[in-house]
């Protein structure tokens, strides 16, 4: 594969991040912009971050799909509360027998994707990224950088590594973003969820960072308790995620810098919560295989009622 066209479908903290990087080391990148539009399109991106501060004085902007050029990767980046937009937004960006990589946190999006485009490759990333958008474009890389990539196929079918992830994987490391390749999109996207179920669901019910929740013996608990019933969600789909990797996962939190997750600052911003991506689904899924995740049931519960408050 030759050179990659990359468009960015939701330039904020994640697109913005990743987008910019791609464009500051050579790659053509195009960015869709919704209220940033006036401020990007006249002045770029500023990306603040821990690996180096950089200023893009011009990038592609564009606020209407319609004006893009199709590209060969089109990087889905929008949270996933926006995903009814997809039908309209990525046909028209994306080249026949494009890429469409999903960046977004959740699962079965990529599912949701091949109903929306034909003759196209979807591609899963799962992103080890702290990063929030501060101002009209401008990114605050905070921590991490590191995407998981995996190929999707008919019911989360394992592929393999193949020619079209390493192409992306390349572009990527030459903009040093750090690549892993999966050859298992489903357990690469389980392994997600044992950080992203607890960890974003209980800093919005108990109004708290991820140092308060590992530094609680009772909410230390409940994190490993919902971190086994991710794994249980995961055995309901045949896939295996070995007691080690929670624990790893725990003593990567404890490590990490206190952070406020992505669901507890889109809440504090009074903004829709990604919880039927991130929560539902994974239950749905599970019980369709008959699997019962009683303690994840009760965190989506109460993370519907605090979505619902928020919103009136
Ligand atoms: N931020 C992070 O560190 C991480 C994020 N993720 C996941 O990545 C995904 C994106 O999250 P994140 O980047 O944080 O979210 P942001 O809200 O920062 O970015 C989403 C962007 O999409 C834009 N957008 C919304 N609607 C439209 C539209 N109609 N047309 C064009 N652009 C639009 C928003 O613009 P506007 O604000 O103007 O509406 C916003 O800039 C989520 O699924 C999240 O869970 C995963 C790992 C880490
Ligand atoms: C795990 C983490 C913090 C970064 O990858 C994240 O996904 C989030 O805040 O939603």
């Amino acid at each position: 594969m030759g050179n990659l066209s990359y468009a960015i479908l939701g330039t904020g903290a994640l697109g913005g991040f990743y987008g910019a990087k791609l464009q500051k080391a050579g790659n053509e990148v195009h960015f869709l912009l919704n209220s940033d539009y006036q401020q990007v399109s006249q002045n770029g991106l500023i990306v603040e971050s821990k690996d180096g501060d950089f200023l893009l004085p011009q990038v592609n902007a564009y606020n209407n799909v319609n004006k893009m050029p199709s590209c060969d990767v089109v990087v889905v980046a929008l949270k996933t509360t926006q995903n009814h937009l997809l039908t309209q937004i990525v046909p028209p960006v994306v080249k026949n027998n494009g890429i469409v990589l999903v960046l977004q946190n959740g699962l079965g999006i990529e599912t949701e994707v091949v109903q929306i485009v034909n003759n196209v490759t979807v591609i899963g990333g799962l992103c080890f990224l702290c990063s929030n958008k501060v101002g009209a474009g401008h990114i605050h890389h905070l921590d991490y950088g590191k995407i998981t990539l995996g190929e999707y196929a008919l019911n989360y079918h394992p592929v393999g590594i193949t020619a079209r992830m390493r192409a992306i994987a390349k572009d990527f490391e030459n903009a040093g973003i750090e690549i892993e390749l999966t050859e298992d999109l489903l357990l690469g996207r389980w392994k997600k969820l044992v950080w992203n179920i607890p960890y974003n669901g209980l800093s919005v019910i108990l109004d708290a960072t991820t140092d308060e929740l590992m530094t609680n013996l009772y909410t230390r608990t409940l994190v490993e308790q919902l971190m086994f019933e991710v794994q249980l969600g995961a055995k309901s789909t045949g896939r295996i995620l070995p007691d080690s990797f929670i624990h790893t996962m725990l003593e990567y939190t404890v490590n990490m810098k206190p952070y406020r997750t992505s669901m507890k600052i889109d809440f504090d911003e009074n903004r829709p919560l990604e919880v039927e991506a991130i929560v539902g689904n994974p239950l749905r899924i599970a019980a369709a295989n008959d699997f019962s995740l009683p303690l994840i049931r009760c965190l989506y519960q109460q993370l519907k009622f605090l979505d619902r408050r928020n919103s009136l």
